[in-house]
């Protein structure tokens, strides 16, 4: 039988043309809409032209929300992707989640909330027993600071905290400030610093840091460079508080690299899947990525030291094929879920 618009071989060769025409008869797609509201500077890092080309190719349609509008004025959309904050924001999504129970959010502002705070983001991987995946997982001991700067030097021996310690600011709100961080050689100099904060024990680590992207059950590592280990003779003879630059952005990439494998070698992968999984689970998330690493001089003890909503997937390999696999799967497994009528 011939298709309409099919070629036979015999006729290529009569043509002399190397080329194969074929046109495959297709069943009208249900496009996926997927509305979202994001900052002009993620925007433009997450939906670069390979990801809608992509996208478009596989019956998926990005539609951006227009912040001053009713959004149930907008779409229908299948999925909302949106990575703002704000009170007001907050409400918006969650009412517009109660009157259109078909559409999918990614992700429930309170659960994401979580995430915006350095103590909380990390207690649900302080309550995890990974004992049986090739590896253990902790979190560094820290304490909060909420006020009164000068009582830190007390708090941190009376909370047996080791030296060197890594201030952060408590709440994570997407602006530079809240990623100004600070290595403390003493707890003396801590008061200089600016609560509230969390002061988190200094792990060494080689200087190379996992950086784990989760996109709903798809996980992709990638190693930076980070810190270098810092020795007791260094502590011994430094003091002072000192503010590091953000060490392990993606131009600090260290996957093209040599690195000694027992710094270098990438976290069992058994591991990773029952992280990300349990961390899905209980943050109640699907977009987030972990920050890992491994505590120097063993192979198997590593600490997540921060945990990210929504981060730069952009440079994440192959994230156009993940993101685009992730929203078609979420989309059909809502059909298989709905009764059949
Ligand atoms: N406890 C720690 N021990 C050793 N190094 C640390 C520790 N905490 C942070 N670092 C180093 O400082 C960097 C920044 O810390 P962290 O990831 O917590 O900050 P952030 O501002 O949330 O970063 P991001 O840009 O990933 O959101 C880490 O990537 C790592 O290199
Ligand atoms: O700016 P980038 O693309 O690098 O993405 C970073 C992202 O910024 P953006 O959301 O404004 O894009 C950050 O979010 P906020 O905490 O500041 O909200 C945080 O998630 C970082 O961890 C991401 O870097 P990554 O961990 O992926 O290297
Ligand atoms: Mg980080
Ligand atoms: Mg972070």
């Amino acid at each position: 039988m011939r298709i309409n618009g099919e070629i036979t071989p015999q006729e290529e060769e009569e043509k002399g043309e190397a080329k194969t025409v074929r046109l495959s008869i297709q069943q009208p797609r249900k496009l996926v809409v997927v509305g979202y509201a994001l900052t002009s500077k993620k925007k433009k890092s997450f939906l670069q032209p390979k990801l809608e080309v992509l996208a478009r190719n596989k019956g998926i349609l990005f539609v951006a929300i227009d912040l001053n509008r009713p959004l149930s004025d907008q779409g229908p959309f299948d999925v909302i992707l949106h990575k703002l904050s704000g009170k007001d924001w907050c409400e918006v999504i969650e009412d517009y989640q109660q009157k259109h129970l078909e559409a999918i959010v990614l992700d429930p502002p309170d659960a994401i909330q979580h995430l915006h705070n350095r103590q909380s983001m990390l207690q649900d991987v302080a309550d995890l027993d990974l004992s049986d995946c090739q590896g253990k997982v902790c979190v560094p001991r820290q304490m909060v600071v909420n006020k009164d700067p000068s009582s830190i030097p007390r708090e941190v021996t009376k909370a047996g905290l080791k030296l060197p310690l890594v201030a952060k600011p408590l709440v994570v709100d997407g602006t530079a400030k809240s990623h100004e961080l600070f290595l403390a050689y003493d707890e003396f100099s801590l008061s200089e610093l600016e609560p509230p904060l969390v002061l988190q024990e200094f792990v060494n680590h080689g200087g190379v840091l996992f950086k784990i992207y989760v996109v709903g059950e798809a996980i992709k590592v990638v190693r930076r460079f980070s810190l270098p280990n810092i020795s007791k003779c260094e502590l011994a003879k430094v003091a002072g508080v000192f503010r590091f630059p953000r060490v392990s952005s993606a131009a600090s990439s260290a996957d093209d690299v040599d690195l000694d494998p027992s710094v270098g070698e990438l976290p069992p992968r058994p591991l990773l899947e029952r992280l990300a999984r349990e961390l899905r689970h209980r943050l109640g998330l699907r977009l987030f990525n972990i920050d890992m690493i491994r505590e120097h001089g063993t192979q198997d003890v590593f600490y997540v030291i921060d945990i990210n909503y929504f981060p730069g997937y952009g440079k994440m390999p192959d994230y156009e094929h993940t993101f685009t696999d992730f929203l078609l799967g979420l989309v059909q497994s809502k059909y298989k879920k709905r009764p059949a009528k």
